[in-house]
């Protein structure tokens, strides 16, 4: 929907020939997006081939893993000197690599030819046309901006960034520290509580991100605490509400029940702590997260021994 209210034409690739019937027909998405109609210029399509043949730009969002094995699909098809851009807000398990780093393996392009869009942009309210800004980050300066041209319209202003690291970690990490705020917000605790985890999420991050050369103001910008505020603080995110549910005693099985969409940080929880001890990076929160989730610690229990840490200087 941006980039068609931005003037470019779209084409949107799905598995289903029948919903790609559908949206072409209908001008909804009734699946992902009831009520909300599609820009003319936004045509489905379930052929890859037929979407991405001479796409300047190609726009990559699926669930962060299945990206490998979808573009290791759709890579032949690609368009010579398509520029790929990331949505995905993942890490991928088991490589515990960046989406922008599965995509160069894959695809088989340059850095710079992949771009990472990234930022608060809750999807319904971006479907809202609700004002909002984001980064689109490339290594190569000159793609980001074109990037910028083709996506900004007067309600989503996106901003340049060489950061491509820091801007991909601030995605993946928020994430996780969404699920966190949202145990606590389930446990019934309040303001103190979430802006702790907030505020020690972010340090974790950029901990996490100045081990792996990320450039510390990226995670005081849009792509780190700016998405980090979007997502712990709006029941519209799939993370918060995930981890709500966890904290208020619903099992992880009943959890995923409840679940419709891609809740990334279920899974990238544990590439992130994965990244952060290939780095050598304390992950206090990210480790919480996994004990919960994946551990079946109850969330009381892994608190208390959040808490019981030893005490430290708040930067170090
Ligand atoms: N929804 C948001 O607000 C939002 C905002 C910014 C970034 N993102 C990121 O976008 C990515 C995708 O999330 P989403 O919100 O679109 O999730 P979603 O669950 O709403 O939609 C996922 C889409 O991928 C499809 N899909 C699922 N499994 C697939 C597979 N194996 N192969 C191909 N397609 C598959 C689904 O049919 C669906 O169309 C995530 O990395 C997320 O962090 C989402
Ligand atoms: O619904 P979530 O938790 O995946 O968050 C969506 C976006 O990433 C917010 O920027």
């Amino acid at each position: 929907m941006v980039l068609a209210d931005a003037g470019c034409e779209v084409s949107l690739w799905g598995r289903r020939a029948e919903l790609a019937k559908e949206i072409n027909a209908g001008r909804v998405n009734p699946d992902y997006l009831p009520g909300v109609e599609l820009p003319a210029a936004i045509t489905a399509t379930a052929d890859p081939a037929e979407a991405a043949h001479d796409a300047d730009f190609t726009v990559l969002v699926v669930p962060s893993q299945t990206l490998r094995g979808n573009l290791a699909a759709w890579a032949p098809m690609l368009a010579p000197d398509t520029v790929l851009v990331s949505l995905m807000k993942g890490v991928e398990l088991g490589t515990a690599k960046r989406m922008s780093e599965v995509i160069t393996e894959v695809a088989d392009v340059p850095a710079e030819r992949v771009a990472v869009l990234t930022g608060p942009n809750l999807a319904k309210e971006i479907a809202a046309r609700q004002p909002a800004a984001a980064v689109v980050a490339c290594v190569d300066e000159t793609v980001a901006q074109r990037l910028q041209a083709a996506c900004i319209t007067p309600y989503f202003r996106p901003y340049t960034n060489t950061d491509v690291v820091g801007c991909e970690l601030g995605g993946a990490v928020k994430n996780v520290i969404g699920l966190a705020v949202g145990i606590a917000n389930g446990m019934g605790l309040g303001d103190n509580s979430k802006a702790t985890l907030i505020t020690r999420g972010l340090a974790e991050t950029t901990r996490l991100g100045l081990a792996m050369g990320a450039d510390p103001l990226t995670f005081s910008g849009l792509a780190g605490l700016g998405d980090l505020v979007a997502t712990c603080s709006s029941p519209l995110s799939r993370n918060n509400t995930f981890g709500t549910n966890l904290g208020r005693g619903m099992t992880l099985q009943e959890t995923i029940a409840a679940t419709k969409q891609t809740a990334e940080g279920v899974k990238s929880c544990e590439s992130v702590l994965d990244l952060g001890r290939r780095h050598g990076v304390d992950m206090p929160i990210t480790e919480t997260v996994v004990s919960i989730v994946h551990d079946g610690k109850p969330p009381i229990v892994a608190l208390k021994e959040l808490m019981s840490r030893s005490a430290k200087p708040e930067r170090r």
